[in-house]
């Protein structure tokens, strides 16, 4: 952890300049006439329910927080919240009443979410929470505990994803979602791989073991169904996305310590989110094997919205909120939510959620994107009134008004044609037709599915969500139809204008990408970096360009058009769809890759193409600005020496793929670390690779670099992210079996113990083990057993033995949450390096040590420094470094500072305020 400065939030997204001062709730009146007026005209709620809905938006919101983690280890964190927290807070009294102790959120499955009604400043200062404090602190530091908005954990549990699925979370940072995506898709895993393992042993042992039907000789699947193809291992992929790239990596961060190496993070805006090439399947086309690209099982889209919802806990909604807000995100909505459409697997789900209450943001997009994409026979709302059916909701709404931005509601479209008649643009110009109520249609969708979560039905924010269903491929309706009745805009202009053009094009490349279109091009070319909010604001700018800028956005979009037909006539590429052309998803690049831009260039290609101004080529020639060049990503062949070295040391059974190995740097070289990724994301990134889609991370820290003094010692340490999926497939050589509480007290209280001379003596069971175990990187291996000095739980941990020595390799805040947790000690670590180097630095010359021994003494001693080093580095690593990125970006490590764990940022949801 960081103790660099003062770790509450300051403000701020970073950029440089002064931070913003934090907000002091106290002052901001909770209240807004328009924002009240509003959902009082709506009738969302009964008038009988009004005061107590108004109330509860006044009170502050209770503190939430999931156990986080595969369920097995979640479940032991949790108990320890169930055993000994939840009794000792149920005794403390604060202001001559009881405190209510923190509750288990009776919908989410497993009791593995909670609240607490108790004031964070309360918990914070009040003596009595110390320990309750210091707990939850030290599991959220270690990614056991994850604060999170309670309703903001329902989407995930709404997509019933299943291990081995492929899932993509368009919106992601910072994450929350994403973490309980990358849960679900690991589900049963480690119990998987064990299962594996010994199979294959007693087949190995000499049993006979028929091949085909493994789960019926499971033990700690007892019986699971699922992702058992590749040895257990999952076999699924998730895409978390954002279009903001400081957020991504707040994701990043944010998830790291579930280390799923079957997590790819990618930096586009959703709206046009490119199409992601994967292997052919085999079967072949004429000459050519059909180009394939990835479709998903599941979508989450939890868009950027007004946040309405929030105002419990970003009290600037109150001072903030205004009709325009959710008008101005609109357009930008419908385009995430039909690109999200497109890319699902027919059969696929899509959930849509945002943190708003506000019918345009919510029912209006819904209805608008199922409108493009043909209408409810291919794509259908869910009926999700069966699950969690301890969560108390409303249904969406069927009918509602539409409030401009002066205040005035508008009950339909038609009569805002009709003032429009009198060409009242300006007051009118956000209005969209598809932001009203269509029951006067004669089969309206049944938006009731929707999901309608109010703050007063379970003390929580306010929250919508919608699961849809896609039954067939689709054809979207270009977004022209959609009538808006504002003077055109520059960029929507530009790209209406290409439609038409396209539109009327006999090739029917062309005319994929005129149906399918769905988002244009950003006026100044860099459209991934920008935030939609800020493009949406654009968009509705109601001054008409100069004409000169229009012409150039005509032209850089037709180069984007034509590099797109250029690369769809790749050779060898078909689409691999068995729907008719153009009516399903295509391919969309922003901004095309250099290759295709030269590609594209009159005279290049031997196809007609636009003829782009020199600045507009500069524009899409150079690097954009505030992108950060990011290392790419090389896979090692599975024979390269260092996997050998890796291989041989470790003795990893033949069934750990060697093939999954990748280095960050141009060179592929391994230097310093090797990461491991599942096959799919190998399979991505490297077919993807120079195609113009920006992963930004990829791959789990699985091996770093050591020094070592002696030639027969790996020089690759294993790294505790990746120990999980490496230790089934470690041979028994390199494995320490530990059995008892106080042996792994010790290890985890002691850095160094001494092995040489009599020390190992002092190490319990595993004393003659690591006396004899040779130097390096081996793994500690903690079986649970039943009695008083046995765990519960199965555990594996890295360990180093030295020359002289023995070491965990884990950073020191984990040794602190796990003697907190296993032994309720929050006493400080011992380092016997320091006084081992003092004492051998005190010490006089010995004339009775040979050479030889003297010089083996010297390197031994240097390696030990070198781990000690290590060892602090991957604490700084890990713990004080990464904190001070987080501090940069306003996320609070501390479980109780308040859900501003992340700050204001372009996006909204319950996690995030929209910056308007
Ligand atoms: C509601 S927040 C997402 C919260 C997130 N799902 C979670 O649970 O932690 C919306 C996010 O959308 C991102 N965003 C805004 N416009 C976007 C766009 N056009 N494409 C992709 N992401 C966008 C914002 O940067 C923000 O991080």
């Amino acid at each position: 952890m960081g103790k660099k400065g003062n770790k509450r939030f300051r403000g701020g997204r970073g950029g440089g300049g002064q931070r913003p001062q934090r907000t002091d709730y106290t002052e901001v009146p909770k209240q807004n006439d328009l924002f009240e007026q509003y959902y009082n005209g709506l009738g969302i709620v009964h008038d009988s329910e009004l005061d107590e809905f108004w109330n509860a938006l006044r009170r502050d919101l209770p503190n939430s927080f999931r156990f986080t983690g595969s369920r097995g280890h979640a479940v032991h964190v949790q108990q320890r919240l169930i055993d000994h927290y939840v009794p000792e807070i149920s005794g403390i009294e604060y202001d001559g009443t009881r405190v209510e102790p923190p509750t288990a959120i009776p919908w989410f499955p497993d009791q593995l979410a909670w609240q607490m009604t108790t004031p964070k400043n309360v918990v914070r200062r009040f003596p009595p929470f110390a320990s309750f404090q210091k707990f939850l602190v030290s599991e959220t530091s270690v990614g056991n505990i994850s604060r999170q908005e309670a309703v903001s954990m329902i989407p995930p549990l709404l997509m019933t994803i299943k291990p081995g699925m492929i899932v993509l979370d368009l919106c992601a940072a910072p994450g929350s979602k994403t973490a309980q995506l990358i849960e679900m898709v690991h589900g049963g895993e480690e119990a998987r791989m064990r299962d594996v393992v010994q199979i294959s042993k007693r087949k190995e042992a000499g049993e006979q073991i028929p091949n085909g039907n493994l789960i019926k000789l499971n033990l700690a699947t007892n019986g699971q169904e699922g992702d058992w193809s590749d040895d257990g291992r999952s076999t699924g992929l998730v895409i978390a996305n954002d279009a903001d790239y400081k957020r991504a990596q707040m994701l990043i961060h944010q998830v790291k310590r579930l280390s799923s190496p079957n997590l790819v993070v990618t930096n586009h805006d959703a709206t046009m989110f490119p199409s992601i090439k994967i292997p052919p399947d085999g079967t072949s086309s004429g000459d050519h094997l059909k180009t394939r690209y990835l479709k998903f099982d599941r979508i989450l889209a939890d868009v950027p919205c007004s946040g309405d919802g929030t105002c419990r806990k970003n009290v600037n909604v109150w001072k903030d909120w205004t009709p325009g807000n959710a008008l101005g995100l609109f357009l930008t909505q419908v385009r995430i939510l039909v690109r999200a459409l497109q890319m699902l697997k027919v059969g696929g789900r899509v959930v849509y959620s945002t943190c708003s209450m506000n019918p345009v943001e919510n029912e209006a997009v819904i209805a608008t994107a199922i409108e493009r994409c043909g209408g409810s026979s291919n794509v259908e709302v869910v009926d999700i009134s069966d699950a969690l059916p301890k969560l108390q909701r409303r249904p969406g709404l069927s009918s509602w008004d539409v409030m401009d931005k002066t205040g005035r509601r508008w009950q339909s479209w038609r009569d805002v044609q009709a003032v429009l008649a009198e060409d009242d643009t300006e007051t009118l110009g956000r209005l969209h037709e598809g932001m009203f109520s269509r029951l006067a249609e004669t089969e309206p969708l049944p938006l009731e599915r929707c999901m309608r979560i109010y703050p007063h039905l379970q003390d929580t924010g306010g929250f919508f969500i919608s699961v849809l269903e896609k039954r067939k491929e689709i054809r979207t309706r270009p977004e022209g139809e959609v009538k808006k009745i504002e003077p055109e805009p520059s960029i929507i202009a530009a790209v209406d204008g290409i439609e038409i053009k396209t539109t009327n094009e006999k090739d029917p490349i062309a005319r994929i990408d005129a149906l399918d279109e769905t988002a244009p091009p950003h006026a100044n070319g860099s459209a991934d970096v920008q935030s939609a909010a800020a493009r949406q604001n654009q968009e509705i700018a109601p001054n008409k360009p100069m004409a000169g800028q229009k012409r150039e956005f005509h032209a850089e979009a037709d180069a984007v058009s034509s590099a797109k037909r250029l690369r769809m006539r790749e050779p060898g590429d078909t689409i691999d769809d068995p729907t008719p052309e153009g009516t399903t998803d295509r391919q969309v690049q922003w901004p095309p890759p250099p290759s295709q831009l030269e590609a594209s260039r009159p005279g290049m290609s031997g196809l007609p193409g636009p003829t782009l101004t020199r600045e507009s080529q500069q524009r899409y020639m150079k690097p954009r600005p505030k992108q950060p060049f990011e290392e790419p990503f090389k896979y090692l062949p599975p024979d390269h020496p260092e996997l050998e070295s890796i291989r041989d040391f470790y003795h990893l059974s033949p069934h750990f793929p060697m093939d999954r190995f990748m280095v960050r740097n141009v060179s592929g070289h391994p230097a310093k670390t090797t990461y491991y990724t599942s096959a799919l994301a190998r399979s991505i990134l490297t077919l993807n690779e120079g195609k113009g889609i920006k992963f930004v991370h990829c791959g789990i820290k699985m091996f770093v670099r050591q020094d070592v003094q002696s030639e027969h010692v790996c020089k690759w340490r294993v790294q505790n992210e990746g120990l999980p999926l490496l230790e089934p497939w470690v041979g028994e050589e390199r494995v320490v079996e530990l059995r008892s509480r106080k042996t792994l007290r010790c290890l985890l209280k002691e850095m160094f113990p001494k092995v040489e001379g009599e020390g190992w003596k002092q190490l319990g069971e595993i004393g003659v083990r690591v006396r004899d175990i040779g130097m390096g990187c081996c793994i500690l291996r903690v079986e649970p057993s039943e009695g008083e000095d046995g765990f519960s739980e199965r555990m594996v941990l890295p360990l180093w033995r030295s020359l002289y020595s023995l070491n965990l390799m884990l950073p020191k805040e984990d040794r602190r949450a796990m003697l907190l947790r296993l032994y309720n000690d929050d006493s400080p670590l011992l380092d016997h390096s320091k006084e081992r180097f003092e004492t051998k630095a005190r010490a006089p010359p010995s004339e009775e040590i040979s050479d030889a021994e003297s010089e083996a003494e010297a390197a031994a001693a240097q390696a030990e420094k070198t781990q000690v080093e290590q060892a602090r580095n991957d604490t700084i690593l890990r713990g004080e470094d990464d904190d001070e990125d987080l501090e940069e970006d306003g996320v609070i490590i501390d479980p109780l500072a308040g859900e501003s764990m992340v700050t204001r940022a372009a996006g909204g949801g319950s996690d995030t305020t929209m910056e308007n």
